[in-house]
């Protein structure tokens, strides 16, 4: 990888950016990804995001996503806001316009807004078994052994895979235990994200996720989309809310069935850097 890199974060959610455009695609090697995202031995991060050239040629700039353990994933909701705001500042993208860019998992469109803040489209969100992937036929909650209890979450997709379990309070020394339990559970053969939400009322929900090849962190915007989604579809939601994670809170606007979801969020530089 090459040696000059940005580092950002969204809501306390940090990345290190590299600038691939000029580069052939290449797949980082996972063991230095993991190198480099060791907080004591590393520069620390918690997911690697290339910006490269698109693919599809309807989009404007391709990103690669790869958790701190080096496994690559489909999308990143805080990421995919700083690589609007590192566009802007590097002059590639305009304020206030509409650019469509391509994740590993197909095209999302961003805005970036004044203030260090950027909406992003993110799609419909996708309950569909076989997009989660999930071993077992589609039902809006499932209920799955783990750790010796019976555990019921909402499964969706929003290019990448994520359970919800509610649950009446965070402070519940349940959710320390099953989050790395349920996040490699058999029951998702590719890993999951696993989001813990507390609901505060209709438009407001509180989030933890213990995310897939990355751990505990202050917050992941696919996961305050999954968890408005799954809130929504149960009927526990209306179809904006604020969605408070340790780092700061995203708002999340989602109509149901048929409609793209949108994520408002802010994305912040912190330095540049070179390895
Ligand atoms: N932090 C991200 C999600 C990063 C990828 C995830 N760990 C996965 O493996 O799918 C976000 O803000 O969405």
């Amino acid at each position: 990888m090459p040696s000059r890199f940005t580092k950002m974060h969204g809501i306390g959610n940090d990345f290190v950016i590299v600038d691939w455009r000029e580069d052939a695609p290449r797949v980082p090697n996972a063991e230095r990804v993991a190198a480099l995202a060791d907080r004591h031995t590393g520069i620390g991060f918690d997911q690697l995001i290339s910006i490269e050239p698109p693919r599809d040629p309807s989009c404007a700039f391709y990103y690669g996503i790869w958790n701190a353990d080096g496994s690559p994933s489909g999308q990143c909701g805080n990421g995919v806001r700083c690589v609007a705001a590192w566009l802007y500042r590097d002059g590639a993208i305009e304020r206030d316009t509409d650019v469509r860019l391509e994740s590993p998992s197909g095209p999302v469109t961003v805005r970036v807004l004044g203030e260090g803040r950027v909406v992003v489209d993110m799609g419909e969100p996708d309950f569909t078994p076989a997009a989660i992937p999930l071993d077992r036929p589609l039902h809006a909650i499932y209920t799955a052994p783990v750790g010796g209890e019976d555990v019921s979450f909402g499964a969706v997709s929003m290019g990448n895979p994520h359970a919800v379990v509610f649950v009446d309070d965070l402070a519940d020394p349940r959710v320390d235990r099953l989050g790395p339990l349920l996040t490699v559970h058999p029951v998702f053969p590719e890993g999951v994200n696993v989001g813990f939400a507390q609901r505060l009322g209709p438009n407001h929900i509180r989030l933890r996720v213990h995310e897939r090849g990355s751990g505990w962190t202050r917050a992941c915007g696919t996961g305050a989309c999954a968890a408005a989604a799954v809130a929504h579809a149960l009927g526990l939601a209306a179809s904006i809310v604020d969605v408070e994670l340790p780092g700061g809170t995203l708002t999340i606007e989602w109509q149901g069935p048929g409609h793209t979801l949108w994520m408002i969020g802010p994305a912040a530089f912190v330095f540049e850097g070179e390895v």
